[in-house]
């Protein structure tokens, strides 16, 4: 299926949802940006900014705010941009107001917790037989907002919509590559913030850089086997969204996955470390690993990560574990 896109629409206007909505105007489009409160809604409309959750950030003149989802209707493409785990109560919401064929671009960085469930696999069981695409990669919502340059990746089956999505969306500073391995792409995106987690708390315990880049490339090896065993192609996490996406996460404080782990790093409580903020892969950890030991998978970093989260490992006994590990072979 191919289709030309002229009005976007946006569910959630958090900092992902308000950069998103500036960056597909920028590219030429209308956008009519979703929000669960009228209130919220009315005031961007009038102000023009989202200062709870993208301040300085001024929205563009063809963007219209609304909280009525039933203005989503109209829409060429839905991106769903809501915390990955709402997608489910978010896509049964919709899927009586979309027509059939109009596709969602999920743009949410996660796993279902309670099912172990893929966001794709949860839009198929919603809306059995519709269009799907991901978006994932290195990009800082702070940083397209602000027009610095970045490039993501638009996964869809179809590779005509895939290209028409990834081109409709592509702009001046945001580049789209698109591509078909949908599962690859969003297991990118789900499971590098579980690593980055990982990576703030080697950061916030002091272990050095060079526990750092080890952390880096063992969990890319995790993210591999991983992607593999759940069908994603190699090649996919080689790119934006596997590897571009990680390296961003692991190595800046910009990243609330690596900040949470940071501050978890330095002593904090799991329940004070996210200061009031959205860390997806605190939520996603549990449901990589059961994914993970359903398949054989050896994924001890997500593990330790969802050890600690859990309260069952200090962070010592998180890094003792994953240093005394039998010596093997590098794969
Ligand atoms: N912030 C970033 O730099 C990037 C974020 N993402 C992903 O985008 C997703 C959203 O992240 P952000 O926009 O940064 O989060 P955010 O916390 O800034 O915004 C989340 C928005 O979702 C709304 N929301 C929460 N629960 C909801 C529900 N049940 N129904 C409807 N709306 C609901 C909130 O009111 C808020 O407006 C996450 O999965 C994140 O991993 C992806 C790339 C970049
Ligand atoms: O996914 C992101 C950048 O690509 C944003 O990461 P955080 O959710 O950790 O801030």
């Amino acid at each position: 299926m191919s289709v030309k896109v002229q009005t976007i629409g946006i569910a959630g206007a958090g900092a992902w949802g308000t950069a998103l909505a500036n960056a597909a105007a920028i590219a030429g489009n209308d956008v009519i940006l979703w929000m669960r409160s009228p209130e919220q809604a009315a005031d961007l409309a009038a102000t023009r900014m989202n200062e709870r959750c993208l301040p300085g950030a001024r929205l563009l003149d063809r963007i219209v705010p609304t909280a009525d989802l039933s203005q989503l209707a109209s829409c060429c493409a839905v991106l769903l941009v809501t915390p990955a785990q709402t997608t489910r109560e978010m896509v049964l919401a919709l899927s009586p107001i979309l027509p059939a064929e109009t596709p969602l671009v999920l743009c949410a960085k996660g796993i279902e917790q309670k099912t172990g469930a893929f966001l794709c696999d949860v839009v198929e069981e919603v809306r059995p037989g519709s269009s799907v695409a991901v978006l994932s990669g290195p990009s800082f919502a702070h940083d397209v907002a602000r027009g610095l340059p970045t490039a993501v990746t638009l996964a869809c089956l179809d590779p005509a919509l895939a290209e028409d999505l990834a081109t409709a969306l592509s702009g001046p500073t945001l580049r789209v590559y698109h591509r078909t391995d949908v599962r690859g792409v969003e297991i990118g995106g789900a499971a590098k913030n579980v690593l980055a987690i990982a990576c703030g708390a080697v950061v916030g315990r002091g272990l050095g850089e060079s526990a750092k880049a080890a952390l880096i490339a063992r969990g890319f090896a995790e993210l591999l086997r991983f992607s593999r065993a759940y069908g994603g192609q190699a090649e996919t996490l080689m790119g934006l969204s596997g590897l571009g996406d990680l390296v961003l996460t692991c190595s800046s404080a910009q990243s609330r996955n690596f900040s949470f782990g940071l501050r978890l790093g330095q002593g904090m409580s799991v329940e004070a470390a996210s200061g009031g903020k959205l860390v997806e892969g605190a939520t996603t950890a549990s449901a990589l690993v059961r994914l993970a030991k359903a398949k054989n998978i050896d994924m001890p970093i997500a593990e330790a990560v969802e050890q600690v989260l859990s309260g069952a490992w200090t962070l010592d006994e998180a890094v003792d574990a994953l240093m005394n590990r039998p010596i093997k072979s590098e794969h």
